[in-house]
C-alpha cells in the first residue's frame, strides 16, 4: 500500500481532558485497511477512552479521527459524527445483548438499523452465525447460552454488517482462562477470513501479540511505543515499555572506565550501550543462559522454580539486589542455589537513565 492511501483509521494530536485532568495527551495512530492494531496497557492508562473516542461515545478536547477519509471528529468544532452514523461494530467485556431478544434478533439489529430489507437480513444473520459456530442456537435467548457463545453471538451482531471497522473492548476477560485461550484463536481467524480492520482493547500481551499487527502500548494516556509485536519484544523503546512487557530485568548501570557495572557491584557487562555514565540495562529474560557462577560474570540466586510441562521457569535475584528476573530453563534448580548468568552482550538493551 502506498504511504499516501488513506488508513482506515487515521488519528492526529488527539487529546481528552476532565477539567484539569488530562485522560489522553498527544494520540496518534494510523490502522490500514484489514489491519488490527491493538491497544495495550495498564488499568487507567486510558486504552477504553480512546476506544469510546473512535467509537462516537466520547468528543476529544484536542485533535482528529478519520475513519476511512472523513472526518468524524475534530476538537476545532468542524466534525462530530455520533456513533450511530460511524456504522462501527462493536464487542464488549460484557457482551452487551439484549435479553429479552433471540440470539438471531440481537445479531440482526445492525441490519435493522441500517434498513436492510427482512429476507437479507435473514440470510445474513444465518451467515454470521455459521461463522460464528452458532447456527443451531438462532432461536434462543441469550441467558441460555454459556459465556463464550454469548461473546460469539456479539462477535456475530459486530461483523453482521460487514463494518468498515470493528471495536473490540476487553472482549475475553469476562471468560475463563482456556475458553479465552480457544476465543484467541477464533476471532484471529474470522480476523483473518474477513480481512477485518479492527482495534482491540486489552491488558493481556499474549492476546495482544497474537491478534494484533500493531501493537500501542500506553502509558499514563499517551503511546510509549506503536510497533509490531516482534519488534517491542526485540528493541522495547524504553526501560517502561520493557518493564511492563516483562521482558526481563531492568537495572542501573553506571560506566567504570571502559565497563558496564551493574547496580553498584562489581558485575561487568563488557563494553558498549549509551554515552554518559549512567545507563538502564534490560537483561532478556528469553537471551539469559545459566551457567556455574565465574568472576566477572552476574550471578543470581534462585527464588522460585516452577514445573511448566516443557522445562521450569525460575525466579532469580541477581547478587543481592532487590532486581528479580524470571529466566526458562531446562534444567531443575533448587530454591537457595547461585547461578552464574551468561546474556550474549548483543542482547542488551540500553536505555538512558532515569534519572539523567
Ligand atoms: N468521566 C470521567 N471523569 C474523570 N476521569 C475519568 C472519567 N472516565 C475515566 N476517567 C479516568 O480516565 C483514565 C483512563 O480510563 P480508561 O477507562 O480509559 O482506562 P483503561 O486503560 O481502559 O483502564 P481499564 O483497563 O481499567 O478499563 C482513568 O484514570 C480514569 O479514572
Amino acid at each position: 500500500m502506498s504511504s499516501t492511501a488513506p488508513g482506515a483509521v487515521s488519528v492526529r494530536g488527539l487529546g481528552l481532558r476532565y477539567g484539569a485532568a488530562r485522560i489522553l495527551d498527544d494520540v496518534g495512530f494510523e490502522v490500514a485497511p484489514g489491519e488490527v492494531l491493538a491497544l495495550l496497557g495498564p488499568s487507567g492508562c486510558g486504552k477504553t477512552t480512546l476506544l469510546q473516542l473512535v467509537a462516537g461515545l466520547l468528543a476529544p478536547t484536542a485533535g482528529t479521527i478519520q475513519i476511512m477519509g472523513a472526518t468524524v471528529a475534530d476538537a476545532s468544532g468542524a466534525a462530530f459524527v455520533p456513533p450511530e452514523a460511524r456504522g462501527l461494530g462493536m464487542v464488549f467485556q460484557d457482551y452487551a445483548l439484549w435479553p429479552h431478544m433471540s440470539v438471531a434478533a440481537n445479531v440482526a439489529f445492525p441490519l435493522e438499523m441500517r434498513g436492510v430489507p427482512a429476507a437479507e437480513r435473514r440470510m445474513r444473520v444465518a451467515m454470521a452465525l455459521e461463522r460464528v459456530g452458532l447456527g443451531a442456537m438462532a432461536g434462543r435467548r441469550p441467558s441460555e447460552l454459556s459465556g463464550g457463545q454469548q461473546q460469539r453471538v456479539a462477535l456475530a451482531r459486530a461483523i453482521v454488517a460487514e463494518p468498515p471497522l470493528v471495536l473490540f473492548d476487553e472482549p475475553l476477560s469476562n471468560l475463563d482462562p482456556e475458553l479465552r485461550e480457544a476465543m484467541v484463536a477464533e476471532i484471529g481467524t474470522l480476523v483473518g477470513q474477513l480481512g477485518l480492520t479492527a482495534i482491540y482493547v486489552t491488558h493481556d500481551r499474549a492476546e495482544a501479540f497474537a491478534l494484533a499487527d500493531k501493537v500501542a502500548v500506553m502509558r499514563a494516556g499517551r503511546i510509549a511505543q506503536l510497533a509490531a509485536p516482534e519488534t517491542l519484544i526485540g528493541s522495547p523503546a524504553s526501560a517502561e515499555v520493557a518493564e511492563f512487557l516483562n521482558l526481563g530485568c531492568v537495572l542501573p548501570a553506571d560506566r567504570a572506565d571502559a565497563e558496564w557495572r551493574i547496580a553498584g557491584t562489581t558485575m561487568s557487562l563488557g563494553d558498549g550501550g549509551p554515552e554518559g555514565r549512567t545507563a538502564q540495562t534490560l537483561l532478556p529474560g528469553r537471551s539469559i543462559r545459566l551457567g556455574p557462577v565465574e568472576e566477572g560474570r552476574p550471578h543470581a540466586d534462585v527464588l522460585r522454580t516452577r514445573f511448566r510441562g516443557d522445562g521450569y521457569l525460575l525466579t532469580l535475584r541477581i547478587c543481592g539486589t532487590a532486581f528479580e528476573i524470571q529466566v526458562p530453563s531446562p534444567h531443575r534448580a533448587n530454591v537457595g542455589d547461585v547461578v552464574g548468568l551468561f546474556c550474549p552482550p548483543q542482547d542488551l538493551r540500553w536505555f538512558a537513565s532515569a534519572t539523567a
